[in-house]
């Protein structure tokens, strides 16, 4: 398969797989519009041509939110794929507690690829927190993302500097001493 084949068709799997989800904004954006952005990130900002880190972005959240399986994305889209979407695959059956910590912990022994997928992934969100946060996140919420999304971020620098900068510039605006 052509490059330009197998991106349509990791486009097609995600778009299908998400095609019920919403984000949480008050214009109920698509779902999908948020892994396709996070890839986004990745070629024209980060500057990013690997084909497995895009797929992989394309596809992040899909085992995470919705039925798709580890298997699935293995026999679809290869080993190398899978394994970047299991490394940023929060386990659902944890708390959420739990889950953020793991986060934080799991952030410096993550591979390249999959920190280039967790730093696009936390770019995304911040700007859309900045933008269009979900409707029902007081305040305290959103400082709280804010607050640990940069813990996480610290675990995953020296990975790729324009998404770092863009980030940086994103704490200094909301985290006093960031
Ligand atoms: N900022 C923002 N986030 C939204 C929106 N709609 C859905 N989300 C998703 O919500 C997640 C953050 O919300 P939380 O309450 O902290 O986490 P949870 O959904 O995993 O319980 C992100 O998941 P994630 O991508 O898996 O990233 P992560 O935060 O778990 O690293 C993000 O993609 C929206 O309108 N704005
Ligand atoms: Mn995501």
């Amino acid at each position: 398969m052509s490059v330009a084949e197998i991106l349509i068709k990791t486009v097609n799997f995600a778009s299908t797989k998400h095609k019920h989800q919403r984000r949480k904004d008050e214009a109920q954006t698509p779902y999908i519009n948020h892994p396709l952005g996070v890839a986004y990130i990745l070629t024209s900002e980060a500057k990013i041509d690997n084909i497995h880190v895009l797929q992989a972005a394309i596809l992040h959240d899909t085992v995470e939110d919705t039925d798709t399986t580890f298997e699935e994305i293995e026999t679809e889209f290869g080993v190398e794929v899978c394994n970047i979407v299991r490394e940023v695959t929060d386990d659902k059956s944890l708390t959420k507690e739990t889950r953020k910590k793991l986060q934080v912990e799991h952030a410096p022994n993550s591979t390249y690829e999959a920190k280039l997928v967790k730093l696009a992934d936390k770019l995304y969100n911040l700007r859309d927190l900045e933008n269009s946060p979900p409707v029902d996140w007081d305040e305290n919420r959103i400082n709280q993302y804010f607050n640990w999304s940069k813990q996480v971020v610290d675990g995953l620098r020296g990975t790729n500097e324009a998404m770092e900068k863009s980030l940086d510039d994103i704490f200094k605006r909301h985290i006093s001493c960031a």
